[in-house]
């Protein structure tokens, strides 16, 4: 596959966030610029920062997860689809109401040989009750929705115990006071924000974490 030329040239994290899975991420980086603009995936503007600001920013969260995780909204994989190829010892749920974009996640996951990947095209209010999937351990999520519809839409699909952790930009802790209603009727506790990336050089990413009615 030929690389477009405006795709940024791939930061030093990256190797250091992959490890020996950085060939599949940089095939499927290269695969979203190269087809992310046809179908409606990613915006032009998009591949001279598409490492930095979307590959390595949804990457961040690979090492906090654990079991059976959830994206909601995944749209052209971002955080679900890197974190099943950073992570293979996790199985991740990619839900995606959008019959195109669950095409893509269905053939990305084949054509990379990954093993640890579901896709369901569904709202994540309607997911509830789908058998095998069901509880998760963890949802991720990413420019979804603001934080107070957010809960709503996650905290049925996590298992007592289980975490929510919800990419968020600079005005987290405010959308935690705006949520508040929605934190006490989905029971979260340790309700909490992480500042991740400056530890890998990248510009920082804060990340939602609560768990679900400990
Ligand atoms: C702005 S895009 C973000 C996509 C991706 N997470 C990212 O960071 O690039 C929002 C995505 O959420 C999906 N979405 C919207 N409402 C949803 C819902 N109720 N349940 C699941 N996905 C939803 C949309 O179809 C879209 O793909």
């Amino acid at each position: 596959m030929t690389t477009p030329p405006s795709l940024e040239a791939e930061p030093a994290a990256a190797a250091a966030l992959f490890g020996d899975r950085i060939e599949l991420a940089r095939s499927y980086t290269v695969s979203l610029a190269s087809n992310g603009e046809t179908l409606g995936l990613i915006g032009p503007r998009e591949l001279p920062q598409l490492w930095s600001r979307h590959i390595l920013n949804s990457a961040l969260l690979a090492p906090l997860l654990r079991g059976r995780v959830g994206d909601v909204g995944s749209g052209a994989g971002l955080p679900g689809l890197v974190l099943a190829i950073a992570r293979p010892d996790v199985h991740v749920t990619l839900i995606e109401p959008m019959e195109r974009r669950t095409e893509w996640l269905r053939s990305e996951a084949d054509r990379m040989g990954l093993t640890n990947v579901a896709v369901l095209r569904a709202r994540a209010e309607d997911v509830r009750g789908s058998g095998d999937l069901l509880p998760l351990d963890q949802v991720t999520a990413r420019a979804v929705s603001a934080l107070r519809t957010l809960i709503p839409l996650t905290a049925p699909l996590v298992r007592s115990g289980g975490e929510l952790l919800l990419m968020k930009g600079g005005r987290a802790a405010d959308e935690i006071v705006a949520a508040q209603k929605a934190i006490r009727k989905h029971r979260l506790d340790h309700v909490e924000v992480l500042e991740l990336g400056a530890e890998h050089g990248l510009e920082t990413t804060r990340v939602v974490r609560a768990v679900v009615d400990p």
